[in-house]
This record gives C-alpha cells, sequence and structure tokens, in this order.
C-alpha cells in the first residue's frame, strides 16, 4: 500500500527525514514512533503531498509525484486537531468534503457508528474535543479510502473521548483499513500497531512489532500518573519509599521504570488508596529525562 525508499527532507541546514525507506502492507496498522522533533509529523505530510523531498514515495502502486491526484485518493488524514471553519455546520461541512473528495454521500452507518447524527446541524466551533475528533474521522473517511493517515490524533482527547476513539481505529483495523498514525502513548502503539517505526532525529532505528520494541528498549520506560491534588506529595513519598524515581512537573507524577515494573508502580498508589485518574506510559527518551 505503501512504499517509501530514501525519503530525505531538509528544512534549510535541517535534515528532518533522514534516508527513511519502509513498507507498509494493506491492511496493516503502522505507528511511527519517536521523541518530539524526530520527524513523525513530516513523514506524514511528505506522503500526502505536501512537501517537496529527496527520495521516492508510492501509494497503492502510484508514485506521488507524477501520480499525487490518484494516490490521494487512497488516502484520508486525520489531523492533530480539526483546523475547520468553526461557523460551519457539521452536515455542511461533511457536505463540503463529500464534494471536494467528489464522494456522492456521506454513508448512514459511517454517521451512527461515529455517532455524529445527533450533532449534524452544531457548528464545529461548539463540539467538544471527542466531537471534533470523530468528525475528523468522518471526513477522513468520506469516499472510502483504504488508507487512513492519522497525526497524534488523540493528543488532545480526555481519557474517555480517547478511549471511544481507540476503539473506533480497530474496527476500522478490522474492517481492513490500512492504518498509519503517530503517537506518543505507548499502549495506542503496543494495542493497535502490527508495527512500529522508530524514529530518532529522522532516523529509522526500528521497524519492529511493538512486543519486540518493548523488550529492545524495555528499562527506558516513563510512566507519567495524574492523582488528586491532595494526594501528589504522599504519592511522591510512598513511591520514593519503594525506591522509584518519582518527580512532579506539569505533566504530573514523572517515573522511570524498567518495563517490568509499571505495574507495581500502580500497585504501589493503589496499596496506598491513592486514586490513578489516569496514566500514560512513553518510551522515555534521553533528551526528556531532564524536562
Ligand atoms: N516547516 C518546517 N520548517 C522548518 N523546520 C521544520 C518544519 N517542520 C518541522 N521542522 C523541524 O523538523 C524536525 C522534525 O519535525 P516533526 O514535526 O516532523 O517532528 P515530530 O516527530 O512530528 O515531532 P512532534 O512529536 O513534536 O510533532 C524538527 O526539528 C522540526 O523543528
Amino acid at each position: 500500500m505503501i512504499q517509501v525508499q530514501d525519503l530525505t527532507k531538509r528544512f534549510g541546514a535541517l535534515t528532518a527525514v533522514d534516508a527513511v525507506s519502509f513498507e507498509v502492507h494493506e491492511g496493516e496498522s503502522v505507528a511511527l514512533w519517536g521523541a518530539n522533533g524526530a520527524g513523525k509529523t513530516t513523514i506524514l505530510r511528505c506522503l500526502l503531498g505536501l512537501y517537496h523531498f529527496e527520495g521516492f514515495i508510492a501509494i497503492g502502486g502510484y508514485d506521488i509525484r507524477t501520480h499525487g491526484r490518484q494516490a490521494r485518493r487512497l488516502l484520508g488524514f486525520v489531523p492533530q486537531e480539526l483546523s475547520f471553519h468553526a461557523n460551519m455546520s457539521v452536515t455542511d461541512t461533511l457536505i463540503f468534503y463529500a464534494r471536494l473528495k467528489k464522494a456522492s454521500v456521506i454513508p448512514d452507518t459511517l454517521l451512527d457508528r461515529l455517532a455524529l447524527r445527533p450533532h449534524l446541524e452544531k457548528r464545529v466551533g461548539e463540539l467538544s474535543g471527542g466531537l471534533k475528533q470523530r468528525l475528523a474521522l468522518a471526513l477522513a473517511l468520506v469516499g472510502d479510502p483504504p488508507l487512513l493517515l492519522l497525526d497524534e490524533p488523540t493528543a488532545n482527547l480526555d481519557v474517555r473521548a480517547r478511549d471511544d476513539f481507540m476503539h473506533l481505529l480497530h474496527e476500522l483495523k478490522a474492517a481492513g483499513k490500512t492504518l498509519v498514525y503517530t503517537s506518543h502513548r505507548l499502549e495506542e502503539v503496543a494495542t493497535l500497531a502490527d508495527r512500529v517505526l522508530l524514529l530518532e532525529s529522522g532516523r529509522l532505528v526500528a521497524d519492529a512489532p511493538p512486543h519486540r520494541l518493548a523488550a529492545e528498549i524495555g528499562h527506558e520506560l516513563l510512566l507519567r500518573v495524574y492523582v488528586a491534588p491532595h494526594h501528589i506529595e504522599q504519592a511522591i513519598q510512598v513511591l520514593h519509599a519503594k525506591g522509584f524515581t518519582a518527580s512532579m512537573n506539569s505533566h504530573g507524577i514523572k517515573i522511570f521504570v524498567p518495563a517490568l515494573q509499571k505495574a507495581t508502580v500502580l500497585e504501589t498508589l493503589l496499596h496506598a488508596n491513592i486514586d490513578v485518574r489516569d496514566f500514560s506510559l512513553e518510551w522515555a527518551f534521553h533528551n526528556e529525562q531532564h524536562d
């Protein structure tokens, strides 16, 4: 479905993507993974045909330089945040996209599945974050393209909306869609991806199924835990008492853990009667350890 050979993208002196090659097969779900600035979004933008680049990209066998229109017809794109006209209604937005993609109808089943029907008359600007992202997914699915590209699609969602959205992606995968997405969240990578492309400073350093990747770099996980404000100090104390390095920053409590000990952290907090409201796991990149 996607062939990328020796893809290089420079911004002036900066090489944002450096001789990256990979393939994505039909029905596969592939996560682009890496620290901030690793080049994930730039790769997606190259696939979308938004940048000039060195190297070769084909989608569905179409070289995107010479057959861009045919290639783009095969894909839908879900951005991190929908930046569509806030004053337009959901219906008008859907109709606009359908015209743009020369698709005649928005299937009723799609509106039902994405639970958008009760919101059709609302203005896009009135929608909650979760609904906006579902609308973004609906727009990407207009014309029923076999390939979806998603850029951090759950980054701005709360836990519930994130779970809902991930559920939809699992359904799309089960229905045979090819998914290529960027995500910072380890659980999204581990549960949805068949393969993970790990990027570091624009270079592809690993291309493996998530379980193998986790084993390879398992000693370097960053766990972020979110508890009620009045529990923060106690949480850090009990974690220190158990020998964990835990610290607080604006993103919650940060704990660097060996992969196999992540459950111990949560159990420790549970035994201390501290409610864990949410947690996330990330690969711990060296440049993130001091933020
Ligand atoms: N339009 C641009 N002009 C100049 N430099 C850019 C541009 N877009 C990206 N970059 C740089 O290219 C590098 C890769 O950026 P990119 O957005 O692809 O990273 P990323 O892995 O998607 O990171 P993030 O998770 O923060 O979105 C970064 O150093 C970034 O500053």
